[in-house]
């Protein structure tokens, strides 16, 4: 997200008649902050593709991709083994300053305890402090990360056999490291081969490597033991310099509380989320939210459909500055107009935690705007407070929200509803 110097004269009354063409206020001297507005999604995602054929025919190699520099991290841990396409290691290790040095809190914020019989009986993250919002909670290296698309050898019968995979693997990591991997829970018990059921249960998103867009999934000792909820109280991410997954807090997690992530998308109904989790994961949720009943339910229902709904609204989330700027300089539309629905969005989204990370930017940018434009500096510095928190549990960084915090009258749409009623009164 780019600062700008917005640095023009005083806003003239012609401004006031260029409503319809306005996409941004009228720039004011003084205003030195920017804030921040509508992201649209990486394009990594828009595009992605499997490898081609040419590379696929090459087959996979199992590499081991090293700590940050000899030395750094003697431990065994910080070892990733990745099957992988020829010719990506190197494009991988050509990447500026990869791998770059990573750190994890420590003493730890979580343990790995017992989760009780609601979660299958096996084990999850429990807080071990109080942990805000954007906190990180933990950051490690996959033991194994996999290209989502792979050649399947089949045995004499016909079956996939990946034995090769679990061989290479076992030379890469050595047998504790196997056993850690072999360790984790696989809920495609006979389904599925043990190597394959426990990839297939835990891994998480790592997007793509060089080399290879179609995405790859990694599976962690300590990240892969979350527990699911629809309602999670904190967010995987994936940083491909560090070559690291992260947790980070969502919302304020009290020590003793359980940390869940959401292993799918959390916006569709309930019935539509159970049978996406039965189809890919084999279990029936039963978090907070799909416990609801009643009326709790088919409310929560409607919000995440209506959520999903606004997030899919691109282009009516990229007018926030022309709808800011246009009710801004007519005094006759009601002063709360846009923050209304704008705070219904934003609770709706908490309440659920069903945190579309675009339309959140849209709310918080349209509600910085708008209270700055009416000189409500408390207001903006709460919203640009909590959008900096948020921003850096999605990203790692507050995404120019701080700044925003910090100077609510620097920024060119400060006052504006103000100046334009002086306008009137002196024309
Ligand atoms: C990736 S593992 C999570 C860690 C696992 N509990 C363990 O002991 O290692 C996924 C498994 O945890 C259980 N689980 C996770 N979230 C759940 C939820 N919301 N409801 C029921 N079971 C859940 C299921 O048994 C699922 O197969």
């Amino acid at each position: 997200m780019k600062r700008g110097f917005l640095v023009s004269p005083e806003p003239r009354k012609s401004d006031c008649e260029l409503l319809g063409n306005i996409s941004a206020p009228p720039k004011r001297p003084r205003a030195l902050v920017q804030i921040p507005g509508h992201k649209e999604p990486p394009p990594e995602l828009l595009h992605a593709v499997p490898i081609d054929e040419a590379t696929a025919r090459h087959g996979v190699v199992t590499t081991k991709i090293p700590p940050a520099a000899p030395g750094w991290a003697p431990d065994p841990d910080m070892y990733t083994c990745v099957m992988i396409f020829k010719g990506m290691k190197e494009k991988l290790l050509a990447l500026p300053g990869f791998p770059t040095p990573f750190f994890t809190p420590t003493p730890p914020v979580y343990a790995i305890k017992p989760a009780g019989k609601r979660y299958g009986g096996g084990f999850g993250l429990v807080a071990t402090a109080d942990i805000n919002v954007g906190d990180l909670i933990v950051r490690e290296r996959a033991i194994i990360i996999c290209p989502g698309w792979m050649p399947i050898p089949r045995g004499q019968d016909g079956k996939a056999d990946l034995g090769m995979y679990t061989t290479a693997m076992e030379f890469q990591l050595g047998p504790e490291r196997m056993a850690g991997y072999f360790a984790l829970s696989n809920c495609f018990g006979k389904q599925k081969s043990a190597f394959h059921g426990i990839m297939d249960t835990n891994s998480l998103p790592i997007g793509g490597l060089p080399g290879y867009t179609g995405g790859c999934g990694g599976v962690f000792k300590e990240i892969s033991r979350a527990n699911h909820s629809c309602r999670p109280n904190a967010i995987y991410s994936w940083d491909l310099v560090s070559f690291t997954g992260q947790l980070r807090a969502l919302q304020p997690i009290k020590a003793g509380e359980q940390i869940f992530l959401a292993y799918l998308s959390s916006d569709a109904p309930r019935a539509a989320r159970q049978a996406e989790m039965l189809s890919k994961y084999r279990f029936t949720c039963r978090c907070a939210a799909c416990s609801l009943s009643g009326s709790y339910a088919q409310y929560s229902d409607l919000r995440r459909t209506l959520i999903a709904l606004q997030a899919n609204a691109t282009a009516e989330l990229r007018k926030t500055d022309a709808d800011v700027a246009a009710w801004a300089m007519n005094t006759a539309l009601p002063d709360r107009m846009l923050i209304e629905p704008a705070e219904i969005w934003l609770n709706w989204m908490l309440g659920e935690r069903s945190m579309n990370p675009m339309l959140l930017a849209a709310v918080f940018s349209r509600l910085c705007k708008a209270y700055a434009a009416l000189g409500d500096e408390e207001a903006v510095k709460r919203y640009a407070t909590q959008a900096a928190a948020l921003e850096k549990a999605f990203t790692g960084s507050d995404g120019g929200w701080l700044v925003v915090a910090s100077a609510p009258r620097d920024s060119a749409w400060w006052g504006l509803r103000q100046i334009t009623r002086e306008d009137e009164h002196r024309s």
